[in-house]
């Protein structure tokens, strides 16, 4: 690298945020630059002179004047977050006030807006900064290492250590040493390693939240990815480590040179360079593996950027997606005050659920769908001594059969091919100390009720493929609206395993045996609602209380949600009510109606579509015909020329109550809304009638 003719000097406010801006630096331009560095509260003063001198903060303007000699340059850096111990955060619960901690208003508010940017929302994150008034005292805090910003009332301290300084403080310093021709490049390419490195992190810890955003699914995902990005000039100037692997070429090799003399293949060449496309798809086989590879200009002066995902590893992520679906309801936090109904029946249920929890024993819930069995799960949870340790809900029905076991007991290394290095802990481990919901148990294999029935009798498992011992601390609650007498007289439900689940057992009313609570069970959910002013014409609520109710509250609640959709003029009318066909039927029927869907005789969906739900189904179709874009705007506009004029808005809110009955869907960007295969069944249907 030859001398180091450039130097700068760091001075920080504390030992830590030296160390950690020290080595950021250093990684980033450590090799052409000599960094020292100093934190005003650990070092003895020492006179700098002819220096570019970096402050860590406005904060230690005063302090640091000591150090600075003659004919020196001062900058103050500018920060941002370092995401890299963004995982601690989601140790805290959802929903949880938390103090954001920091030197300055403006940085405390930068942070936190980009804690929304990245969809990083599951606290409520309050500003906090010097001189702050704050009446009430928050217990918990978050701070990028300013540990001594903290109020003294708070119990807990996040540190997610110092933040980093940001790219254009770096580009400044490189303009200021002269060497910003030179190595710009090199250095952004480098910053934006370093930063995917924490996109990654970012990543995983907001999956293990189960909270990521379509966005940055996308980032993450990325990652994992061979990166390249070209400049205007078709010099490269990302290439990551990834990459390297993929295409055996050495990162040294590709920088900064042109991609023809580096991308051998002539057909991934024209593939990369092909500019008349703004984005591209192509299978490619290079060095004997298979790639997904993707192109993208990312502005118009054509910095062109493409990624290469390794089309086995893209398999293995659709798996991990399936098991995301288990985590559902990692967060429902239910208490028995949400559970609302006045109904002697229900206030009963709930007065001997509540004394059950106290307990530690095993609890079998039985009622219809959509009776609020996941709800009482998690009251019986929060209301019992285990509520400081976790709820996990696990569906059945949601999971498809060969993932139950491992994702209930967890596997060891090499269990099977596709299994993760170091094995993985399953459900019953993640539970420890806290309780786990099994819903639709009637569901399970009679494997899987094996190995369940270990759990509940022993205490300990064994997972997949593993031969150590695992003790587990969890209590069960089981949910089903089957008949597991008559399932264990088929032989499809052990005996043994029924009457160690129903130690205690729960019967949960259906609602059509207390009507009465239907009132209150509307008041409430409009009051959720972000129509909370709405209200409900007497009539309404009278035929209301004549359906039979066969998917319960959760039913009640879809025909509210369709209800306010489609009403007008702040008032729900009789008119709003969906027709009959809408309401789900007994159970028996209700798998004739499956069946009946399968083989699209008869959609039963279609009777209650109302005549302008029927006519936007109409215009949707046709203008699918004409290959044209269905947006919002075009349906608005063709409402105009016949039949009733719609306004764009209202547009939204029927598409939605469409999308709700599973007729379209909307895909993004230049497809817009399409009718799905239901959707347009339907449509024949109704013209045929
Ligand atoms: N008594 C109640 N008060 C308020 N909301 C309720 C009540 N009962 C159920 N709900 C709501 O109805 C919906 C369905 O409840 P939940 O998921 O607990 O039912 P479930 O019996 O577990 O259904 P399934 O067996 O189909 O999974 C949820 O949105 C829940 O919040």
């Amino acid at each position: 690298m030859g001398m180091k003719t450039k130097e700068l000097t760091l001075l920080a406010g504390s030992e830590e945020t030296r160390r950690t801006l020290d080595n950021q630096l250093n990684e980033i331009i450590g090799d052409f630059i000599r960094i020292r560095s100093y934190s005003v509260d650990a070092h003895k003063v020492t006179k700098v002179h002819n220096q570019l001198i970096i402050l860590s903060s406005h904060l230690i303007e005063e302090e640091a004047k000591d150090y600075i000699g003659d004919n020196c340059t001062v900058l103050v850096a500018r920060r941002i977050v370092n995401f890299l111990n963004i995982d601690k955060i989601y140790s805290v619960a959802r929903g949880e006030k938390v103090l954001y901690v920091n030197d300055f208003p403006e940085t405390v508010q930068e942070a936190i807006s980009s804690f929304e940017i990245l969809g990083i929302n599951h606290l409520q994150l309050i500003p906090y900064f010097p001189g702050k008034k704050q009446k009430e005292q928050i217990k918990i805090a978050i701070t990028p290492g300013e540990l001594d910003l903290v109020p003294p009332y708070v119990e807990e301290v996040i540190n997610i250590g110092p933040r980093l300084i940001d790219i254009t403080t770096i580009i400044t310093i490189l303009n200021r040493l002269g060497l910003l021709e030179e190595k710009q490049d090199q250095v952004s390419s480098k910053y934006i390693s370093t930063i995917t490195r924490l996109s990654k992190r970012l990543g995983d810890a907001n999956q293990e939240a189960n909270k990521i955003s379509d966005h940055l699914k996308k980032v993450v995902n990325g990652v994992n990815d061979g990166i390249l990005a070209i400049n205007q000039l078709g010099r490269i100037t990302v290439f990551n480590e990834i990459l390297e692997r993929f295409l055996r070429i050495p990162m040294k090799k590709a920088i900064d040179r042109h991609v023809r003399d580096v991308i051998s293949d002539r057909t991934l060449y024209d593939f990369i360079m092909n500019k008349r496309e703004e984005e591209a798809d192509g299978y490619f086989t290079i060095n004997s593996m298979n790639f997904m590879v993707h192109r993208f200009m990312i502005d118009p002066q054509g910095t062109v950027v493409v990624t290469f995902k390794d089309a086995s590893e893209t398999i293995e992520m659709e798996k991990q997606l399936k098991r995301e679906l288990v985590k559902k309801g990692f967060y429902g936090k239910y208490h028995f005050e949400d559970i609302v109904g006045n109904h002697p029946e229900l206030l009963s249920t709930k007065e001997i659920a509540r004394k059950l929890a106290k307990t530690e024993l095993t609890i079998l819930i039985q009622g219809e769908s959509g009776t609020g069995k996941e709800l009482f799960a998690s009251s019986i949870h929060y209301a019992s001594p285990r509520s400081n340790g976790p709820f996990l809900a696990v569906n059945f029905s949601a999971l498809p059969e060969d993932l139950v076991e491992s994702e209930l007991f967890g596997y060891e290394e090499g269990a099977f091919s596709g299994a993760k290095k170091g094995g993985r802990k399953g459900l019953f481990e993640q539970a420890n100390g806290g309780t786990i919901f099994l819903d639709e148990i009637g569901d399970i294999s009679l494997k899987v009720q094996a190995r369940l029935l270990r759990v509940l009798q022993e205490k300990e498992l064994l997972r997949i493929g593993g031969n150590k011992i695992i003790p587990v601390d969890v209590r069960v609650v089981a949910a089903t609206n089957k008949d597991l007498l008559s399932l264990m007289e088929e032989g499809k439900f052990r005996e043994d395993l029924y009457h160690r689940l129903k130690v205690l057992f729960l019967q949960l009313p259906a609602l059509r045996k207390r009507k009465e609570d239907i009132a209150h069970l509307i008041h409430h959910f409009i009051q959720q609602s972000d129509q909370p002013s709405i209200k409900l014409e007497v009539e309404v609520l009278e035929r209301l209380k004549h359906y039979n109710w066969y998917g319960n509250i959760r039913e009640l609640k879809n025909t509210l949600d369709y209800m306010l959709a489609v009403c007008e003029e702040n008032t729900i009318k009789v008119e709003d009510i969906p027709n009959e066909g809408f309401f789900q039927q007994a159970r028996k029927s209700m798998k004739e109606v499956a069946v009946t869907l399968e083989s699209a005789e008869l959609p039963y969906i279609q009777q209650d579509l109302n005549e302008e739900l029927s006519n936007l189904v109409e215009i949707i179709y046709q203008l699918q015909r004409t290959g044209e874009t269905v947006s919002r705007v075009k349906i608005s506009e063709v409402t105009r020329s016949g039949g009733r004029f719609l306004t764009e808005q209202q547009v939204r809110s029927r598409l939605e109550t469409l999308e709700k009955m599973g007729l379209v869907e909307k895909k993004r960007g230049r497809q817009g809304t399409k009718l799905t295969v239901f959707g347009e069944k339907t449509f024949h249907m109704k013209k045929r009638q």
